[in-house]
């Protein structure tokens, strides 16, 4: 067991799912996603990691403290924890943020969570290639991401590295690179349609 002043505690050994996110807001969506890599990748426990701002986005998200109240409010999980680690370490690139994390906590088995339309524009991040060399990634369907995902360009780069779905639970404790991408019951909720409902539009 490893602890620090980043509000985290994780046991050598186990299976972490990271979801890394705006939530701005959070919603079902999240917690659909989060619901079924815990099962499906056999996970102890995902994280949502609430992003102080995303880098690829110009527009600055609603206060980190607002979006963690709602996460926290939202999840009523017991294996879905959110944390807000990102602003404690610093970090805004999810290539720093990994690497931290790795180094917090060597003996911690993290898995990288995302929804379809997330792996369409990975190849954008900062330093994509080595995310995908440091942590297994699991993928999950979202409505109208679905082909766009599989054809992204890391999808193409890495498709040696892709697990099939029934190999999921064997994907957190696959050596990186590995991938897996399932499809699930698809949630058509998105932050950007609750934030239009709710300015009336
Ligand atoms: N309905 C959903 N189904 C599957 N994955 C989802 C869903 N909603 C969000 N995700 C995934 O959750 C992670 C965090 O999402 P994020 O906080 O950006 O919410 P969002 O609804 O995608 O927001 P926005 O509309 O502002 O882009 C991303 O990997 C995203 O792909
Ligand atoms: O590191 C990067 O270059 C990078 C670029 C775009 C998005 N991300 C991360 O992807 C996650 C999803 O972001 P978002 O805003 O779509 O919810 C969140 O953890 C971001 O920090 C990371």
């Amino acid at each position: 067991m490893q602890r620090g002043d980043h509000g985290l505690s994780l046991p050598d050994g186990v299976r972490i799912g990271l979801l890394g996110g705006s939530f701005d807001p959070p919603h079902a969506g999240h917690v659909h996603l989060s619901r079924e890599a815990l099962k499906r990748f056999g996970l102890a426990r995902v994280i949502w990691l609430v992003s102080p701002g995303n880098p690829l986005k110009a527009e600055g998200p609603a206060p980190l403290s607002e979006r963690l109240a709602a996460a926290r409010a939202l999840t009523g999980h017991p294996r879905i924890e959110v944390s807000d680690i990102e602003a404690r370490l610093g970090t805004r690139y999810t290539a720093d943020t990994i690497a931290a994390l790795q180094a917090l906590y060597p003996r911690v088995a993290f898995t990288w969570l995302m929804g379809a339309d997330n792996l369409v524009q990975f190849h954008r991040w900062d330093r994509w290639r080595e995310i995908a060399h440091r942590v297994p990634m699991g993928i999950l369907a979202r409505p109208g991401s679905r082909m766009a995902a599989l054809n992204a360009k890391a999808s193409r780069c890495l498709a040696e590295a892709r697990l099939p779905a029934h190999a999921a639970r064997a994907l957190p404790s696959a050596e990186a690179p590995a991938w897996c991408f399932l499809n699930m019951p698809m949630s058509p909720l998105s932050s950007t349609a609750l934030r239009t409902a709710r300015a009336g539009g």
